[in-house]
């Protein structure tokens, strides 16, 4: 036997006797002090030396949506989305309109479904498969390392179908449904200042199909009995068009801006917003899509509910590249045209990989 096949072997019994589907939360249950050596980072992905160092009077921006379509008001918001998109990729909004109610019974439903009856859970676990709902611990069987949490994905977009509301687990079906609505809402709406902050006519990339479909992955991130040694998620950019994130009050969210990690710090009632790799190729580098990553942490769970963007089925045989109306002499395009099908399949194939879909179109 060689030792690779000996490495991998070891690896198949330590998964089998992890993933008891009890999840990640359920070797914090059990009372684990010393967390198991597939969690175990390599010491340059945990390195955090850079945090926000020398750079405190900096922040990732919020943004006030309180003014929109309010003259001077709207282009200064268009200027500051501009520039966040730019600069860093990512932003907070706040006084977006969605209730406060909607937000707080999201992460409930999260939490609900995390902590309830584990026979009930266990009904939803799975590792492949076209299901729409999928409760899993995150690639556990296919990356050299596991991250430190649990996650619920609704593969809501490139599908036949929509799901039924009888798939959505009974504890957060109602929170989810409602949440959907009001995420499709605000995406209309930071779609139509993303084309403005790109100099395009505001409705340029809801008619090119951005808002259509979303999927929404929740996350559970239970308090680490050594959170030095893992990661909640490994660093990595998102491969779709824009995500909005709902995070709780436990902090962990970093993105990288210039070699540092700059926290983005929970606001109460703020969704994240942040630019993805197919946004950065539609816009030909304008903006940003960053790395981000979430820490691990004594206190908990972190719980939050990302939104991915990134077309729905009626898209998937279209072509994506950089916005013509965006290319100039001297400003030529930065990546070849892609087929959504091809990028997608990318993507699903090496989720959070160290080489990004995008990467193969760079021109
Ligand atoms: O939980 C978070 O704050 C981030 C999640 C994330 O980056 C993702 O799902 O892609
Ligand atoms: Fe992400």
């Amino acid at each position: 036997m060689t030792s690779q096949t000996k490495i991998d072997l070891d690896r198949t019994k330590v998964m089998k006797e992890f993933d008891t589907k009890a999840g990640v939360k359920g070797l914090v249950d059990a009372g684990i002090l010393n967390i198991p050596e597939i969690f175990v980072r390599p010491a340059e992905d945990l390195a955090t030396e850079g945090l926000n160092s020398g750079r405190r009077n900096i922040d990732v921006p919020i943004i006030d949506l309180s003014n929109i379509g309010d003259g001077n008001l709207h282009r200064s918001i268009v200027n500051e989305v501009r520039i966040a998109s730019g600069e860093w990729g990512f932003f907070q909004v706040i006084n977006h309109g969605i209730p406060l109610s909607v937000l707080d019974e999201m992460i409930e439903g999260i939490r609900l479904f995390n902590e309830q009856d584990l026979e009930l859970k266990k009904e939803m676990h799975g590792h492949e498969g076209a299901k729409h709902v999928q409760f899993t611990s995150f690639d556990l069987h296919n990356s050299q390392t596991a991250d430190w949490r649990d996650t619920l994905t609704l593969r809501l977009a490139h599908l036949e179908s929509d799901p039924d509301p009888s798939e959505l687990p009974s504890v957060c079906r109602r929170s989810t449904i409602e949440f959907i609505k009001h995420m499709k809402r605000l995406a209309e709406t930071l779609f139509k200042l993303l084309s403005e902050a790109l100099g395009l006519r505001p409705d340029h990339l809801g008619s090119i199909g951005c808002c259509k479909g979303c999927s929404i992955v929740s996350h559970y991130y239970p308090p680490c009995p050594q959170p030095e040694l893992a990661l909640g998620i490994r660093k990595h950019s998102d491969a779709g068009i824009l995500t909005l994130l709902l995070q709780n009050h436990i902090g962990g969210l970093q993105v990288l801006r210039d070699d540092q990690w700059f926290d983005v710090h929970p606001v109460r009632g703020g969704l994240v917003v942040n630019i993805g790799d197919l946004l950065q190729i539609l816009s030909n580098d304008e903006f940003r899509s960053v790395k981000h990553r979430v820490t691990a942490n004594h206190v908990g769970p972190r719980i939050s509910a990302a939104c991915f963007f990134s077309g729905d089925a009626s898209l998937l045989d279209e072509t994506f590249g950089p916005i013509k109306e965006l290319i100039s002499e001297t400003n030529h395009p930065r990546y070849k045209e892609l087929l959504l099908k091809e990028y997608l399949a990318k993507a699903v194939s090496n989720p959070l990989g160290d080489k990004p879909p995008m990467d193969y179109y760079k021109l």
